[in-house]
């Protein structure tokens, strides 16, 4: 069976969308059919190994630890642990987030069961021609450029109006339900993080929310294979999320994230029913630059396939982003990132492979 998906099989959509990717085979697939096969595609350049000058650090327990029910309680200690928090780390997880465990274990199922899907039903889903939606892989634009070990769904979530269902896999029991349920409480945490952002940026509690105009939801769901040389690829490459920010849930028991803190790589260790959250570009720009869009990666191991659902919250796209009068102030903090809509962005970073801090840069006065 050819293990291609990509674009191709759909046609394409006639609206012009965020960015397009090249069609690239399963890796799913290439496991399936050989678990001891990693083709020369994948092998990173021997600089972007993960085991490259064994730079990983072990200081994991580092990673502060947000008590969400403290922090909208007005916990003062707390206020302050998040900020530290978003400008020294841009990581950290969060406790007590009040999302049901069931709304978290549905949300897992559904994404296992849509990865066990045999492959021929996951193509009906495959990324259109000149969409960066449905099931494939984002940010390949080259034949020559080195891949991911990943497969992955992504779906815009939120505003429902904003769906495209031709490429949710609707018709799997439970699939539309969990995401619903688990959409609509990551919307309420982000509410949360927003306010909390938004008192520390100098405005009132609900200014970054009416910033964003309709704000949106984006869901990446990423799809980890076991890999036979997990020491010469990398499931996901070095990058900063495009978005104000990411809410990760991820495995409890494999540990694959990985940050880049102080130039070396510190691994995200799970805890469990806790969700990563990251500052994104968005909240970079905003914030001057305080709080910082950290570059992250995720590797990949030889026993157990891994799965993380990455929620990308970002502003509608006619929201012009730049710095903040109240985080500006010409002696002290003069302005770092230039104005621009927020659809060009989101554009600019679609068009391009992952490549670290590289398109936040491109933002930079
Ligand atoms: O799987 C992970 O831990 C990271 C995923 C990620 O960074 C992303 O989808 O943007
Ligand atoms: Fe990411």
């Amino acid at each position: 069976m050819d293990p291609e998906v990509g674009n191709g099989c759909v046609q394409e959509d006639e609206e012009l969308g965020w960015g397009k990717s090249l069609p690239v085979p399963s890796v799913q697939e290439i496991v399936r059919n050989d678990s001891l096969c990693v083709p020369e595609r994948y092998i990173q350049e021997r600089q972007n190994r993960p085991d490259y000058h064994s730079e990983v650090s072990y200081a994991s327990s580092e990673i502060p630890v947000i008590n969400m029910s403290l922090l909208a309680n007005g916990d003062k200690d707390e206020l302050r642990n998040f900020d530290i928090a978003c400008k020294e780390w841009g990581f950290f997880q969060i406790t007590n987030h009040g999302i049901a465990e069931t709304v978290i274990h549905n949300m897992k199922e559904a994404i296992a069961a849509f990865f066990q899907l045999p492959f021929d039903e996951k193509k009906k889903y495959t990324m259109p021609a000149n969409d960066v939606q449905g099931y494939g892989q984002g940010y390949v634009v080259s034949e020559q450029q080195k891949l991911d070990w990943s497969d992955v769904l992504f779906l815009v979530t939120l505003p429902p109006s904003v769906r495209n269902l031709k490429l949710w896999p609707v018709a799997l029991p439970g699939f539309k339900e969990s995401i619903d349920q688990y959409s609509t409480e990551i919307r309420k945490v982000t509410e949360e993080i927003f306010a909390k952002l938004s008192l520390l940026m100098g405005m009132d509690t609900d200014g970054l929310k009416m910033l964003h105009g309709e704000m949106k939801q984006a869901t990446r769901m990423n799809y980890y294979p076991t890999c036979s040389r997990p020491e010469l690829v990398l499931g996901v490459s070095p990058h900063s999320d495009a978005s104000t920010i990411t809410l990760l849930l991820q495995d409890d028991k494999i540990t694959g994230l990985q940050i880049k803190h102080k130039d070396s790589w510190i691994p995200v260790k799970p805890i469990p029913d806790a969700i990563v959250v990251n500052i994104g570009d968005v909240a970079e720009v905003l914030s001057n630059g305080l709080y910082k869009s950290v570059e992250h990666r995720a590797v990949t191991n030889e026993k157990k396939a891994r799965m993380s659902v990455a929620t990308f919250v970002i502003p509608s796209e006619e929201v012009e982003i730049g710095p903040l009068e109240s985080m500006v102030d010409d002696k002290q903090f003069p302005r770092m990132y230039r104005n621009m809509k927020y659809v060009d962005y989101l554009r600019h970073t679609l068009e391009r492979k992952m490549d670290g801090k590289a398109h936040t840069e491109y933002l930079k006065l």
